[in-house]
């Protein structure tokens, strides 16, 4: 279990992170969304022990996070962040041996090395440039192999602090992709993003951050539709609840599902 309870953090005199209790146990993608500066990556820092609340916890398999080396060591290999700029946790410059950098320091062996590093670049799909140097890759390759190396610690959680900033669309569907094969292999996902169409479509839940403290959660489809609350968030609503909303279309997940609802409609009602 990964959560927050009634937690409290400042940097400075004002506080950022207000009493937010969060639970991101209860399903598998949880999006976060909030305006700049609401305070969605100091949560991650807080999450991943790499900050520690004032006051109240994260709470991490039922018990208040342990700081002690030992505590966020065992933290780290269950719970793994993917920050926004690959460029922060790229340290090599062959990628096989950045994914399997933080195995080779948790001293595990090298046939089971090499078994993950092959699973995570699978995974993210990037066998087609695994032997070029990481500094000749794009921006969303990089990005992959950031994820790639957070996947090798096999941890419970991933968080991606967003995952889509700086893709092209292509790019974009593939991370979508990706998110969806790491659940499938029964792990969590915790995303903070601007891509609010994104959020909607991959998450179960969402968190609406605002200054500091939670103003909505529940389903994405439910958060969403409430327009003023979106709004004072400093928010706009995914297009597919703009659609349902604006326009009394069927409420849909993603392009395709709205497509096939449009297209089933259409060829219903013209013959
Ligand atoms: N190291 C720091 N020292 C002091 N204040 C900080 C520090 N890092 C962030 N802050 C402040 O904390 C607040 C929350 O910042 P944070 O980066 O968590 O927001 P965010 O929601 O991730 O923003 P964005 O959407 O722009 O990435 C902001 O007011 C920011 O200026």
């Amino acid at each position: 279990m990964l959560a927050t309870e009634s937690l409290w953090f400042r940097y400075q005199d004002e506080p950022v992170l207000k009493g937010v209790s969060l639970d991101f146990s209860r399903h598998s993608v949880t999006g976060l969304v909030g305006a700049n500066g609401c305070g969605k990556s100091t949560l991650f820092m807080n999450l991943s022990g790499i900050l520690k609340p004032q006051k109240g916890a994260v709470l991490w398999q039922g018990k208040p996070l342990d700081y002690s080396k030992r505590g966020l060591l065992a933290l780290r290999q269950q719970v793994t962040t993917v920050f926004q700029d690959p460029e922060q946790q790229i340290f090599y410059t062959d990628i096989d041996s950045d994914i399997a950098f933080a195995l080779r320091n948790l001293g595990i062996d090298e046939a089971e090395i090499a078994r993950r590093v092959e699973e995570a670049l699978t995974l993210v799909d990037a066998h087609a440039f695994r032997h070029q140097p990481i500094q000749c890759l794009s921006h969303g390759q990089k990005k992959r192999v950031a994820i790639a190396g957070a996947l090798v610690l096999q941890a419970k959680y991933l968080l991606l602090d967003e995952p889509t900033a700086g893709l092209d669309p292509s790019g974009r569907m593939q991370m979508i992709e990706i998110i969806r094969r790491i659940v499938a292999q029964g792990n969590h996902v915790v995303i903070s993003s601007h891509d609010i169409d994104l959020i909607y479509e991959v998450s179960d839940a969402v968190y609406v951050l605002n200054h500091g403290e939670v103003l909505a959660e529940g389903t994405p489809e439910a958060v969403f539709s409430r327009h003023a609350c979106i709004q004072q968030a400093g928010l706009t609503q995914p297009w597919l609840v703009k659609l349902h909303l604006e326009l009394g279309l069927p409420l849909c997940k993603n392009e395709a599902d709205f497509f096939a609802r449009m297209r089933a409609t259409y060829i219903q009602e013209a013959s």
